[in-house]
């Protein structure tokens, strides 16, 4: 079990992060030349029109996926020094994950969905920890059931309690929200919030949705694989704007700065 990166420091980084794919003709720049923290107790969200490198860039910081060149960090730990055991080891134990389809297995229950990345690490259960989390997300009388026997909303809800699980120390979330109605979201991303500012952790979330992510702390935005700005206290209609500011300028060369 970890502890709490100290606030104030990143939680997740990349430093310089180039990821390219295909070569020549074909060759394209998913992450040219990103820098940026994902600061610890923070709810981070990851914005940009598509194709910009939101997913690459959260799956390079979550060792999901590896850089062309740059360093990606956990904490201290960079990723690039750890073979396959060892980035296997730190996924499990250091990082929770959230995707859009929820992902629960559907032979076990509710509470076996919720504990297995700590079964599968050998590690015994806090259960004061997760009877918490069980509580926070509100399924305490749906420990037995299966996720079939669920609503989309309640899946999610029982796949960001298995990403906390393990007390991680940063959740990454890929577009949480996307399979789910406006309230049923709203109730993941509260939960999402919950989690950062009352039990102290770490969430990067790429979205979207200008709505999701208003409930961050700070939104950065990417265009063309480059990080060009970032917003604190995010509103929807801030968000929006930003976003149409890209649009507008689609096709004359959007986003070629980098702020960092
Ligand atoms: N496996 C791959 N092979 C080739 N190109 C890829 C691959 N994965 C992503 N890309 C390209 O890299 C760029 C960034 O993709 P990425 O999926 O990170 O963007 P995104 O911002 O998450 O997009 P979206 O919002 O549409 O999901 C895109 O041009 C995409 O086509």
């Amino acid at each position: 079990m970890t502890t709490l990166t100290p606030v104030g420091t990143s939680a997740a980084r990349v430093v310089d992060a180039f990821k390219v794919y295909g070569a020549g003709d074909a060759e394209v720049r998913a992450l040219d030349g990103v820098t940026v923290g994902f600061p610890a107790a923070r709810f981070t969200a990851i914005m940009g029109p598509s194709g910009s490198g939101k997913s690459t860039l959260m799956h390079c910081a979550a060792g999901l996926d590896t850089l062309s060149s740059g360093s990606a960090f956990i904490g201290t730990t960079d990723l690039g020094t750890l073979g396959d055991r060892d980035l296997t080891l730190l996924r499990r134990e250091r990082i929770g994950f959230v995707f859009q389809s929820f992902n629960l297995v559907g032979t076990l229950t509710v509470a076996e969905n919720i504990t297995l990345p700590l079964d599968l690490a050998g590690a015994r259960p806090d259960t004061d920890w997760v009877d918490a989390l069980i509580d926070v997300v509100g399924l305490g009388d749906r420990l037995l059931h299966r996720p079939s026997e669920l609503s989309g909303g309640q899946q999610q809800r029982v796949a960001v309690a298995r990403a906390l699980a393990g007390r991680p120390d940063v959740v990454f979330a890929d577009e949480p929200t996307g399979n789910l109605d406006s309230r049923s979201g709203a109730e993941v991303l509260n939960l999402l919030g919950r989690a950062v500012h009352e039990m102290g952790r770490t969430v990067v979330m790429v979205t979207h949705d200008p709505v999701a992510a208003a409930h961050a702390d700070e939104v950065v935005f990417l265009a063309d694989g480059r990080l060009v700005d970032r917003m604190t206290d995010p509103t929807a209609e801030k968000v929006l704007d930003r976003m149409k500011a890209f649009d507008g300028l689609a096709g004359a060369g959007a986003g070629r700065g980098t702020v960092s």
